[in-house]
């Protein structure tokens, strides 16, 4: 394909820079423990120092790949599906998201919300970054709100953000992987405190699964 059909065709949603996608168990958060298909679309320039997905950052490593191909393939292992990145917002998730609906999937997205969202969701992760903060009423469309604390100004900025999510949002503090064993007893005292957030921990590192 001329690489100007390609460009034109990722501008619209139609294909997209796939990383990976794999079958495995959500292992953050409110759905953790389920059974869902990942599908990891490459391209985030947020820039978090502590993201254990570099690899994603640079599109332009990732093969631009038909949606169809997407959709047929993640119909065939779960009715869940999640869609993560990378940002996945970076790019237009509106024909994704519907061929997934179409399909009868449920639709999950985990994202920090530096873009307008696009796409059909059952369930939005938001999981916001200083770096870039999240665009526009987003946090009124999150089902959960997810913020990862490296360090203990993260517990002000977590409470910012739930703030302005709406009532029925479920809150998790995460600890960043590599300090793990210093931020969890912090949050565990925090989260004993402020009862109206939970723990969420990556259950899947810990599994050794992808
Ligand atoms: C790799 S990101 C991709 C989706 C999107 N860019 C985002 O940040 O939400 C998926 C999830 O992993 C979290 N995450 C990334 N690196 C992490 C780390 N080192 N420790 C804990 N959580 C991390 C992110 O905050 C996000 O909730
Ligand atoms: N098992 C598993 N659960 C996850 N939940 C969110 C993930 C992500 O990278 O978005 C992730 C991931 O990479 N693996
Ligand atoms: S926004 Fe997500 S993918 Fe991008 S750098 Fe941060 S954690 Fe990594
Ligand atoms: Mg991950």
């Amino acid at each position: 394909m001329a690489l100007n059909e390609t460009m034109n065709l990722v501008e619209k949603g139609l294909m997209l820079p796939l990383m990976e996608e794999f079958y495995t168990i959500q292992g953050e958060g409110f759905h953790k423990g389920t059974a869902a298909y990942f599908i990891r679309i490459g391209g985030c320039d947020v820039g978090c120092h502590w993201c254990d997905v570099k690899e994603s950052w640079d599109a332009e490593k990732h093969p631009p790949t038909a949606i169809e191909h997407i959709i047929d393939n993640a119909s065939k292992y779960s009715d869940t599906i999640v869609i993560t990145g990378g940002e996945p917002l970076t790019w237009d998730m509106g024909p994704l998201t519907i061929g997934l609906k179409a399909k009868n999937l449920q639709t999950h997205i985990e994202t920090s919300g530096a873009y307008p969202l696009t796409g059909v969701w059952d369930w939005i992760c938001l999981s916001p970054k200083k770096l870039k903060l999240p665009f526009g009423d987003i946090h009124q469309k999150a089902n959960e709100l997810k913020v990862i604390v490296y360090n203990k100004s993260d517990f002000n900025f977590a409470e910012e953000h739930a703030s302005k999510v709406g009532e029925d949002c479920v809150l998790y503090l995460q600890p960043e992987w590599s300090v793990r064993d210093k931020v969890t007893p912090l949050i565990v005292d925090y989260v004993m405190q402020n009862p109206k957030w939970k723990v969420s921990l990556q259950t899947h590192k810990y599994l050794n699964i992808p």
